[in-house]
């Protein structure tokens, strides 16, 4: 391994609370929200089929249209409260939410640009509302922000000339001062999501990286930052020189789920999706396939089973409503995880075998199995395999805790349980209780 300055600090998962509290969440909410959204994707009746939040890049967007938009930004119908509770009755346990995209526009009363809320119609803190809402209910806010900032003059792609690096000097220090003000003003937050990180100017810029990173933490202990902020001194990023995760967890899961455990690498992550198949911010029409609440509970079961945390994003609309189809997938979710989130939240990776009817994740700390079953064969039969040195002493239905399963035993410690194959139409909880032990063969069993 090489010794780096600016590499990883730390080798593995964090052991602290906070970060536990993290690893336990399952499920969590993006907001993307901000003056993209009063386009919608639209200019002129004309659709920009990239992701809506990008539309300022789109070549039919003049900048001084998209630079002069915030003058109309207005929110009439935007209720911290009812988007908090919204969120909670869907059942999540944390909320990123947008505080500065690439476009640079900033949801709270930034003191180190004009490019703010408070110089919008509607003048007053988002951010504030959207902290102080969350945390009334008892979800853990995180704020995204974006270091890529389109409207600010001293941003830089690249750092070629003299001039880019006295600009980009000049952007590190408003970066810093900005992340400063957003710790101190919303002091509630539990971590830091940070986006637009990939060009050069930032991973050339792996030093200040790695002093700024400590420098947060320093001002705000416990922080949690994921893998996107960092670069070493050799402008790798999300892994050091040596292949170390720099950050907190894994934070390059974006619209895409790790397949096998291995994907994973023994780090913490979450994975970040759209329920469209792209775009962030409010699109007036998804373009594509969007995704059913089933397909979004089996995404939040694969990931938890894998170990990571499933966060769904919502683009709200300018005036601060949310479009029906994410009202209904809240709701929906929500209804599901009333009764089954004990197989979601504070649950990990078992280590044992996938089988087709769908995902193991394990109570943290305890001896017991969730099977969460989203395709039950037409035998009716479900196949499990549990790790080497585990017995399971019973199984039954989360929802009918009296009534135990048959187990039918199979050979290599495989066994059966026979479910009705007909009627279902949605995923459903067995509850596996584990002991530790081993099948004991026929004639171990005579012996004793
Ligand atoms: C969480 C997501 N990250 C931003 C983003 N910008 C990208 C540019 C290139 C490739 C992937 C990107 N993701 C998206 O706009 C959204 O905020």
């Amino acid at each position: 391994t090489k010794v780096l300055q600016h590499g990883a600090h730390r080798v593995g998962k964090r052991t602290d609370a906070e970060m536990a509290t993290w690893r336990g969440y399952g499920l969590g909410q993006f907001i993307h929200w901000g003056v993209y959204s009063l386009f919608g994707g639209e200019l002129n009746g004309n659709y920009y089929n990239g992701a809506a939040e990008w539309i300022r890049s789109w070549k039919d967007m003049p900048h001084g249209v998209y630079d002069s938009a915030y003058k109309q930004f207005n929110p009439a119908s935007f209720n911290a409260t009812q988007w908090a509770k919204m969120a909670k009755q869907m059942g999540v346990r944390y909320v990123t939410f947008t505080t500065k995209h690439h476009d640079g526009f900033c949801l709270w009363p930034s003191k180190y640009t004009d490019y703010t809320i408070a110089n919008s119609p509607y003048k007053k803190d988002i951010v504030k509302q959207v902290v102080d809402a969350y945390s009334k209910e008892g979800i853990d806010v995180y704020l995204y922000f974006s270091v890529m900032d389109w409207h600010n003059p001293d941003w830089r792609y690249d750092l070629k000339t003299k001039e880019d690096s006295a600009a980009f000097e000049r952007f590190k220090l408003f970066t810093k001062n900005q992340l400063t003000e957003l710790l101190q003003q919303y002091p509630q937050t539990k971590g830091l999501w940070f986006d637009g990180t990939w060009d050069n100017s930032w991973k050339k810029s792996g030093a200040f990286t790695d002093t700024l990173e400590q420098y947060l933490k320093t001002l705000h202990p416990g922080l949690i930052i994921g893998s996107r902020f960092r670069a070493d001194e050799f402008g790798n990023r999300h892994v050091d020189a040596n292949g170390v995760l720099m950050g907190d967890y894994e934070q390059g899961w974006e619209r895409k789920i790790p397949k096998t455990y291995a994907d994973v690498h023994g780090n913490d992550w979450d994975c970040v999706m759209t329920i469209p198949e792209n775009g962030w911010g409010y699109q007036k029409k998804w373009l594509g396939h969007w995704k059913s609440t089933n397909e979004i509970l089996e995404m939040t079961a694969q990931c938890v089973s894998l170990g990571g945390n499933f966060v769904l994003n919502f683009g709200p609309r300018a005036d601060g409503t949310f479009r029906p189809e994410e009202v209904t997938i809240a709701k929906e979710a929500g209804d599901w995880m009333k009764i089954n989130s004990a197989a979601i939240y504070n649950c990990e990776y078992t280590g044992w075998e996938k089988q087709d009817w769908g995902y193991y994740t394990k109570k943290t700390g305890e001896n017991k199995v969730y099977m969460i079953v989203f395709n039950v064969p037409v035998s009716g039969s479900l196949k499990i395999k549990p790790a080497k040195n585990t017995l399971v002493d019973k199984a039954y239905l989360l929802t009918a805790p009296g009534k135990n399963l048959s187990l039918e035993k199979l050979d290599y410690g495989a066994s059966f349980i026979h479910v009705s194959s007909t009627g279902y139409k949605q995923p459903f909880v067995i509850v596996l209780e584990t002991k530790e032990g081993s099948e004991k063969s026929d004639e171990q069993k005579a012996k004793t």
